[in-house]
């Protein structure tokens, strides 16, 4: 548990299409389906001021450094203004993206610094008694880009970011890849490339494992 009061924070990750959306809106019917106080959210975004700086993030041209600001600056208010006042009231927490998708997309796909992105994780995610808040699991919703694309191109116009090469995306899931490497009991890989139901028995196995759903 990530707070006194029963507070739990939970992100899903992946590459675009992946099917987190899909599964975080399907997990938190579950939850309330138990009793439980759910704050759904996702990043960039989530508070006024961050939905700006995602629409930024999506639309305009911009470098990598840029990109990384942003995402964090997006992040910090984020942080301040809902994540951390939803764990205080003891609520489970589902957030489309978090930090791993700036390893992976701004250092993996973009090539950006790592290093540079660990002294922006420390400032913006400092917790005030010398620790980081992180998630307390991350679902990695694994798939080949070829298999993705091919479920966007069905869904929807993309983005700045989706209408990156297959080859950008081999480079996000490689930063995934790494990212779950050095954390492998916070991060989950899930083989996304399953239908549906099967990923959805993989999710719903992994929380019961972790305590997250009775
Ligand atoms: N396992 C699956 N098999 C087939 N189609 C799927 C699967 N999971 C999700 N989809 C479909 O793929 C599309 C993308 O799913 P979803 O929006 O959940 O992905 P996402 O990872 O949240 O994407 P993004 O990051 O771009 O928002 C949707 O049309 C969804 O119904
Ligand atoms: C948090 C975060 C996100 N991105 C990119 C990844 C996606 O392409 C978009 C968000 O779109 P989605 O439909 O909500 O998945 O933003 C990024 O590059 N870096 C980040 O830290």
């Amino acid at each position: 548990m990530t707070t006194s009061t029963g507070g739990l924070f939970l992100t899903f990750e992946g590459i675009d299409g992946a099917g987190k959306s899909t599964h975080l809106t399907a997990l938190a019917q579950a939850l309330r389906a138990q009793g439980r106080a759910v704050q759904v959210t996702r990043e960039p975004g989530g508070t006024p001021l961050a939905e700006r700086l995602r629409a930024c993030l999506l639309e305009e041209p911009m470098d990598a450094l840029t990109e990384a600001l942003v995402v964090f600056a997006a992040r910090r208010d984020h942080l301040r203004c809902v994540i951390e006042p939803a764990l205080a009231r003891g609520c489970v927490v589902l957030c489309d993206r978090f930090t791993d998708a700036t390893f992976a997309y701004q250092g993996g796909g973009r090539g950006f610094d790592p290093v540079i992105l660990r002294t922006l994780e420390h400032w913006v995610q400092a917790d005030g008694a010398g620790g980081l808040r992180e998630p307390d699991l991350t679902l990695w919703f694994d798939v080949p880009p070829a298999v993705a694309a091919a479920r966007l191109a069905a869904a929807r116009a993309p983005d700045r970011f989706e209408a990156e090469p297959q080859v950008f995306f081999e480079r996000v899931r490689a930063g995934y890849a790494a990212r779950a490497a050095a954390a492998p009991r916070r991060i989950v890989r899930l083989d996304a490339t399953q239908p549906l139901e099967a990923v959805w028995a993989e999710v719903l196995a992994v929380c019961r494992a972790r305590g997250v759903l009775a």
